[in-house]
């Protein structure tokens, strides 16, 4: 089996890189300059999900195509193995840590090849340089689309959980969104902490006071130039109900009703992730 390191370091938070690493073009980008097309097959949005597959093709070598699926595409990690392809076996992690501001980026590729000890002369004379390139110019990618995306206004959305369930909301309007299903929150207003705006929000949304106690997922972009990013946070008491001020209605779904309801599509690749709350 070969194994391969390397590291990078993104002047952005934990949460957006994971939200940039999870864009089907930053997996895309980093190939195709050295003659490599990667396309995601699957995904409906803009950030894979688990279960979402992608196929890698290079151009001067039609045969060695290769499909991986990912397995985890969590706030500090994106995991990936191999369905099909000329190898025997493969998985791509990348573990995200937070570095004073900055986000540390460690990519690791484990895979073995066929053919014996003649695999492993083209392992060493050529797919450890090409795979060392392919992670350089994807961190770069990486690295630009976190940047520019760590400038824009940010919407808090709340996850509130109480005895297994999670608090969801339906919209009222615009039109296009009336029905659809998305967390308590709203965008943060200037001087405000991102903290202080999930109270707010929860106070003008639902008539109650809410404790954040932490975050949940990666960051997701919204058309429109904004970032959604997801609070956690508990009632301040418990025996409140919330009721829909704003909304056609507000509920209490169970892990099993979060799949079946009509979610906005940016909570779409939020879903997997909610589904980790202590549900
Ligand atoms: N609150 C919230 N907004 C979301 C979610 N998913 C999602 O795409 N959005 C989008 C919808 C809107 O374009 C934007 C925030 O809208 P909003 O209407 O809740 O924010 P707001 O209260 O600050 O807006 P406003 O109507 O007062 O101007 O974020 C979500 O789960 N929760």
């Amino acid at each position: 089996m070969s194994v391969l390191r390397s590291t990078g370091l993104v002047a952005a938070p934990l949460r957006t890189v994971g939200a940039a690493l999870r864009h089907t073009r930053t997996a895309e980008e980093g190939l195709w300059q050295l003659g490599i097309q990667g396309r995601a097959l699957t995904p409906a949005a803009e950030l894979l999900v688990p279960g979402d597959d992608l196929a890698f093709r290079w151009t001067k070598f039609p045969a060695a195509r290769l499909r991986t699926r990912i397995v985890r595409a969590d706030a500090d990690r994106l995991e990936s193995v191999l369905i099909a392809g000329p190898l025997q076996e493969l998985r791509h992690e990348t573990v995200l840590a937070e570095a004073g501001g900055h986000t540390l980026l460690t990519d690791s590729l484990r895979w073995t090849t066929p053919f014996g000890a003649l695999g492993r002369l083209v392992d060493v004379a050529l797919a450890r340089r090409v795979v060392l390139a392919v992670l350089a110019r994807r961190m770069r990618a990486v690295g630009a689309l976190a940047e520019s995306w760590a400038a824009r206004p940010v919407v808090v959305g709340t996850a509130i959980t109480r005895r297994g369930r999670l608090l969801v909301q339906q919209r009222r309007f615009p039109a296009r969104d009336a029905g659809r299903w998305e967390l308590p929150g709203g965008r943060v207003e200037p001087g405000e902490s991102e903290q202080d705006a999930v109270v707010r929000e929860c106070k003008e949304e639902l008539d109650v006071e809410v404790v954040p106690t932490g975050r949940v997922g990666t960051d997701v972009p919204l058309r429109g130039g904004m970032l959604l990013r997801v609070h956690t946070a508990e009632l301040a008491d418990p025996g409140v109900e919330p009721r829909a001020v704003e909304h056609r209605a507000v509920r209490w779904a169970t892990r099993s009703e979060l799949g079946g309801l009509d979610w906005l599509e940016a909570d779409q690749v939020l879903a997997h992730s909610l589904r980790e709350l202590p549900l």
